[in-house]
């Protein structure tokens, strides 16, 4: 093990997909890591939890939506070195879904076309993901 061995941080996230084919991107809020970033909503892998149902629990706290598992679909992955972990993000395609998202923890959320994902500062972790959702759309 090299003398800079982080531990591997698994979260699940989800590209929420509406029916224009824009993307679902919400907004990081003050006070935590990377604020003002915009991410794919999605969280932590809690003990016990597969991804998938981590990815439902999730969509229906930050977002005030249901979906299944069985709604979920694999697209890609990211894999990038932080100061403090390794994050492994598998990367979800939502695109049947009930309800209206709405910031349910006060965080601000923009359907984006695929295009203008660039618009919009992201973690490094998402920068690949990127053109592989571009590609998808
Ligand atoms: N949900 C989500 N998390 C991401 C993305 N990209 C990315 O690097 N992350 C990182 O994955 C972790 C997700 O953790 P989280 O959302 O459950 O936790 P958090 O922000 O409440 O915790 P934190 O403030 O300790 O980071 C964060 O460190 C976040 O920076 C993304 O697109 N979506």
């Amino acid at each position: 093990m090299s003398e800079t061995a982080r531990s591997i941080l698994l979260v699940a996230a989800c590209a929420l997909i509406d029916s224009d084919g824009r993307i679902l991107l919400a907004q990081r809020p003050e006070g935590k890591s990377l604020a003002g970033l915009w991410e794919f909503p999605g969280g932590k892998v809690e003990p016990g939890e597969t991804p998938e149902e981590s990815l439902v629990r999730e969509l229906h706290e930050e977002l005030g939506i249901t979906t299944k598992v069985a709604c979920l679909a694999p697209l890609s992955f990211a894999s990038h070195t932080y100061e403090k972990f390794h994050l492994l993000m598998p990367l979800y395609v939502c695109r049947r879904y009930e309800g209206i998202a709405h910031g349910k923890e006060g965080q601000a959320l923009k359907w984006v076309k695929p295009q203008a994902l660039r618009d919009y500062p992201m973690p490094p972790a998402d920068e690949p993901l990127i053109p592989i959702l571009q590609d998808l759309l």
